[in-house]
């Protein structure tokens, strides 16, 4: 489909996630077809397209959603080696350096910034939390024939992180794909796609997702004796929750605060 003229809304979706928002995704960052940053100067970290049937979204609609997003760098190891990288196509070899020119300029006072959030935005040691945009579908203005997960990290990162594995959390959807007249246009609906995340995520609904126990490794919900929230370790080595109510008793040292489990 053609994109049609006309402006577009400032912010996607309704005051609260409505089903089958939120929507779980995580799979290892492999090599797309190097067109992100090259052609367009906004990389996307493709995930192999099993990440939707986590929740059996395999049949979701293609479009432009948004949500929160975390890596964990810890697999890159295992899932590249010096000469080749997971990929989506049949290239393995290493890819350039990835270049990003969409993010830096796009920042205003009055949303959340692109920098990363961390959960209890206490300790550097629970993982960052990055507004995402991302993009699910066969990619119409380059015709691909094999359909595709593109995620936009809103940061700027010092290098790729193929490998990694990326565990995501989807809350609106933003609009179908397009086909588009040229490049730029291409380009300036994906830049209008990072503010309308931006302000979408600014809401309190939203923002607090930020902190779902899916985002730092947890495995769902409902799993057999996990609880997952915020914690702090009091002087006494206690864990307790939010409502100073005890969930475990290993925490370690006093004043930890971060995102866990119930033991
Ligand atoms: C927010 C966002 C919106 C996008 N919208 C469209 C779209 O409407 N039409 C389209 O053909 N591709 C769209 N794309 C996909 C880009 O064309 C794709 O990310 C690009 O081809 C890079 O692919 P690669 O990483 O596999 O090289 C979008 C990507 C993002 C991140
Ligand atoms: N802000 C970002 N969002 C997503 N990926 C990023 C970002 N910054 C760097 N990258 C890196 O860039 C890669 C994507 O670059 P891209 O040119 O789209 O190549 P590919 O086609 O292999 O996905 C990602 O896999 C990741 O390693």
């Amino acid at each position: 489909m053609v994109r049609p003229n006309g402006p577009r809304d400032p912010i996607a979706g309704p005051e609260h996630p409505q089903p089958p928002f939120p929507l779980k995704l995580r799979g290892p960052v492999i090599k797309g077809f190097g067109r992100g940053s090259k052609e367009l100067g906004i990389p996307t970290a493709n995930i192999p397209l099993s990440g939707l049937s986590i929740g059996g979204h395999d049949d979701l609609d293609s479009g432009i959603y948004y949500g929160w997003a975390t890596l964990d760098h810890s697999t890159i190891s295992q899932n590249t080696s010096s000469t080749s990288v997971l990929s989506a196509t049949d290239d393995t070899s290493v890819p350039e350096q990835s270049k990003n020119f969409a993010v830096a300029d796009l920042e205003s006072a009055s949303v959340p910034p692109s920098r990363p959030l961390t959960p209890s935005q206490v300790q550097d040691e629970t993982p960052k939390v990055y507004p995402t945009v991302l993009s699910i579908g066969y990619n119409p203005f380059y015709a691909n024939t094999t359909r595709s997960i593109e995620i936009h990290l809103l940061h700027l990162f010092p290098s790729d992180f193929y490998g990694a594995t990326l565990s995501l959390l989807i809350l609106g959807f933003i609009r179908p794909e397009y086909d588009y007249v040229d490049k730029d246009a291409l380009v300036e609906d994906i830049r209008e796609d990072i503010r309308v995340t931006q302000r979408s995520l600014a809401r309190d609904a939203y923002g607090k997702f930020a902190r779902d126990g899916w985002l730092v490794g947890a495995g769902g919900e409902g799993e057999e004796g996990e609880k997952e929230g915020v914690y702090k370790v009091g002087a006494d080595g206690v864990k307790r929750d939010s409502a100073g109510v005890v969930i475990g008793s290993r925490g370690g040292q006093k004043g930890n605060v971060g995102i866990g489990f119930a033991e």
